[in-house]
C-alpha cells in the first residue's frame, strides 16, 4: 500500500490480484524508464569534456569506432577534433591522446592519477579474476608488488644475464632460417617464445611445434581474440548484459574456457618447473627466484603462475611482430639493409656473427631497431590507462574513471615530429642517438627533451608513465641481436612473384593483421646465406652453443 501511495495509484486497484498486476507492470515501467533515462544521460559527453564526434543517444560514439585498427580512424579524427579527443562508448568516458605531448603530460607527469586500467567485466572478472594478471591490474598494492618483482628481474642491469641465452637462441634461429627459409614466420615466433620459456620457466622450446610453444601460442591467441574489440557484446557500455544467463551468452562460456586453458597451462608450467628444479634442471630461471621469494612476497601459487605466464604473453608476440616488421622493411628498403650489412661487416669481420658484445657498437642497427618500433609499433591497438581522480587538463574536465587510449600509431606518424613518417628512415634516429646520447644517459633513461637515449619516449612503442613496459630492455636486446645476425648471415629480397621492392605491400591497412597487437601478415621473402663461409660460420657457432641450450632440455 505504501508503494501505491508513493506512486499515486488509485487505492481500489491495490487489494486484489489485478491490482498487484497493475502495480508490477507500473513498477517495471518506471524502472525501465529510469534505466533508459540513466543510459540516455550517461551516453552524452560530460560538460567541458574534450571535443569529439556527436554522440548518439544510449550508444554514444560506438558506431564511429571501427572494430579493427581503430587507431587509424582516431588519427584521422585529429584533423577535425585535435590531438585530444573525447568519446563516449555507451556510458564510458574515453579520451584518445593523439600526440606525445599529452601522453607525457598525463601519463609521465601525473603518473599517480593516470596509471590504472579499466576493470572490464569480461577481462577482470570472467577471464582473469582475483587480481591475477599484471597487465590488467588496477593501480594499487597488488600491482605495486608484482611490478617490484618484475623490476628486480628485468631492469637494465639484470637483463644482461639473459644475453647468453638470447644469443644462443638467436643463433639457433639463424640456422633454422638457413635450413628452412620458407618457415621464417614460425622461426621468428619460436625464438621469442623460446627465450621467455627458458628465462622464465627454465625450459627449452626448440621447435615451433614443441608442445609447450604451441600451448602458449594457443592460450595467447584465445586470450587476445576474446579481448578484441567487437569479439564479445559491449558489456561494459551496457552493464545489464552481465546478467544474461550463461546458456544464452556464448561469450560467457568462451570466457570460462579461456580462463580454464590459461590457468591450467600456467599452473602446469609451474609444477613442471618445480619438478625440474628439484631434479637439478633448468636452474637460474626467473621462476626459481620467484619461488624462492614466494613466502616473503606473499604470493599464492596461482598469482605466481600468472606473473610468470604473463611475461610469456607480454614478451612473445610483441617482440616477434617487431622482428617480422623488420624483415618486411628490409625487403621494402633494400638500401637500408645494405647499410646494416656494411656496419656488421665492419664491426665483426667475416669470421664471426654479431654477439652480445656488439650491441653497443652498432649504431646503425640500433637506429634500424628504433625506426622499426616507430614505423610499425606493435601495440598500436592502444593499451588503455584509467584515471583514478577527477582532473583538469588544457581547460578540459576529465572525470575519474575516464579511460585514456594513447594512440601510438598517431604519435609515431605525426608529421610535425617525423618527416615523411610513412617511410622507413633510420637516419632520423641515427642523428638523435649520436647527438643526444651523452646528454640523456646521465638522466637514467628519462627523456631530457623530446628523445631519450633510444628515442623510445617520443615513439611510445613501449607505453608510458608508471605502466611503461617492464620488459623493454630484454626486448631490445633480442631485437638488436636478431637484426644484427640476420644482416650478417643473410641476403634478403622479395619472394617469388614480386618484381621489386615497389611491389611489396607494407600498407598498415592491407599487409597487417589488426587486433590488440598488430602483426604483419605472411609476406613473400627470399632468405639466402650471403656466402658458404657465412653459412659455415653460423652452423659452427650453433654447434658450439648446443651444449649451453641442452641445460634447458
Ligand atoms: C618489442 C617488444 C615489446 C613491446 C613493443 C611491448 C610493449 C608494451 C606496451 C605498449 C605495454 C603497455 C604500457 C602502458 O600501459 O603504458 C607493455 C606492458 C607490459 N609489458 Fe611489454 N612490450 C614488449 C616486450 C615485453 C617483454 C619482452 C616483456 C617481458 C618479458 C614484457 C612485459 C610487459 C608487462 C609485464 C607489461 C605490463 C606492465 C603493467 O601493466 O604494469 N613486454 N608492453
Amino acid at each position: 500500500m505504501a508503494v501505491v501511495a508513493t506512486i499515486g495509484l488509485p487505492g481500489s486497484f491495490a487489494g486484489g490480484l489485478p491490482g498487484l498486476h497493475y502495480l508490477a507492470i507500473a513498477s517495471l515501467f518506471v524502472l525501465a524508464a529510469g534505466v533508459l533515462v540513466k543510459y540516455f544521460l550517461a551516453s552524452r559527453r560530460p560538460p567541458n569534456f574534450p571535443p569529439g564526434p556527436p554522440t548518439i543517444p544510449f550508444i554514444g560514439n560506438i558506431t564511429q569506432v571501427p572494430p579493427v585498427k581503430s587507431f587509424l580512424k582516431f588519427k584521422d579524427m585529429k584533423a577535425e577534433y585535435g590531438s585530444i579527443i573525447g568519446l563516449k562508448i555507451g556510458s564510458q568516458n574515453v579520451v584518445v591522446l593523439n600526440s606525445h605531448k599529452h601522453v607525457k603530460a598525463l601519463f609521465d607527469q601525473r603518473g599517480s592519477k593516470y596509471s590504472s586500467r579499466p576493470q572490464g567485466y569480461l577481462a577482470t572478472q570472467l577471464v582473469c579474476p582475483n587480481e591475477i594478471h599484471i597487465l590488467l591490474l588496477p593501480y594499487g598494492a597488488e600491482w605495486r608488488k608484482q611490478r617490484r618483482i618484475l623490476q628486480s628481474l628485468l631492469n637494465v642491469k639484470a637483463v644482461d644475464k639473459q644475453l647468453p641465452l638470447q644469443n644462443a637462441e638467436s643463433t639457433a634461429t639463424m640456422v633454422q632460417l638457413l635450413r628452412d627459409p620458407a618457415g621464417y614466420y614460425d622461426h621468428v615466433r619460436r625464438y621469442t617464445t623460446a627465450v621467455i620459456l627458458a628465462s622464465v620457466f627454465g625450459q627449452r622450446g626448440a621447435r615451433f611445434d614443441a608442445p609447450n610453444v604451441q600451448a602458449l601460442y594457443h592460450a595467447q591467441d584465445q586470450f587476445t581474440a576474446i579481448l578484441e574489440q567487437g569479439a564479445t557484446p559491449p558489456v561494459d557500455a551496457f552493464p545489464f548484459l552481465r546478467y544474461v544467463p550463461e546458456w544464452a551468452a556464448p561469450w560467457k562460456r568462451w570466457a570460462r574456457a579461456v580462463r580454464r586453458e590459461q590457468k591450467g597451462l600456467y599452473m602446469r608450467l609451474v609444477t613442471e618447473t618445480r619438478e625440474r628444479l628439484a631434479a637439478g634442471k633448468g636452474g637460474d630461471c626467473y621462476l626459481q627466484v620467484m619461488l624462492r621469494n614466494q613466502e616473503k612476497n606473499e604470493m599464492d601459487d596461482e598469482h605466481l603462475a600468472y606473473l610468470a605466464g604473463n611475461l610469456m604473453e607480454a614478451g612473445s608476440d610483441t617482440t616477434a611482430s617487431t622482428l617480422l616488421s623488420f624483415l618486411l622493411a628490409m625487403i621494402k628498403y633494400p638500401e637500408v639493409f645494405k647499410r646494416a650489412q656494411k656496419e656488421v661487416d665492419e664491426v665483426c669481420g667475416p669470421s664471426r656473427s654479431p654477439g652480445p658484445e656488439d650491441i653497443t657498437r652498432l649504431p646503425f642497427i640500433k637506429a634500424v631497431m628504433d625506426e622499426t618500433l616507430r614505423w610499425r609499433p606493435t601495440a598500436s591497438g592502444m593499451i588503455p590507462h584509467m584515471l583514478t581522480e577527477d582532473d583538469t587538463y588544457e581547460g578540459y574536465f576529465l572525470p575519474k574513471g575516464t579511460v585514456f587510449l594513447p594512440n601510438v600509431w598517431a604519435i609515431a606518424n605525426d608529421e610535425e615530429e617525423f618527416e615523411n613518417p610513412e617511410r622507413f628512415m633510420p637516419d632520423r634516429f641515427l642523428d638523435i642517438n649520436n647527438s643526444q646520447l651523452d646528454n640523456n644517459e646521465t638522466k637514467g633513461g628519462v627523456d631530457g627533451g623530446d628523445y631519450d637515449v633510444d628515442g623510445q619516449r617520443t615513439r611510445f612503442a613501449f607505453g608510458a608513465g608508471r605502466r611503461l613496459c617492464p620488459g623493454h630492455w630484454l626486448a631490445k636486446n633480442s631485437l638488436m641481436l636478431n637484426m644484427a645476425k640476420i644482416a650478417w648471415v643473410f641476403d634478403l629480397s622479395p619472394g617469388p612473384g614480386i618484381s621489386g621492392p615497389e611491389d611489396i605491400d607494407d600498407d598498415i591497412n592491407t599487409a597487417y593483421h589488426g587486433g590488440f597487437l598488430i602483426a604483419p601478415k605472411k609476406f613473400p621473402i627470399t632468405i639466402k646465406p650471403r656466402s658458404e663461409r657465412h653459412r659455415a660460420v653460423i652452423e659452427n657457432e650453433y654447434e658450439a652453443l648446443e651444449p649451453f641450450l641442452q641445460k634447458y632440455e
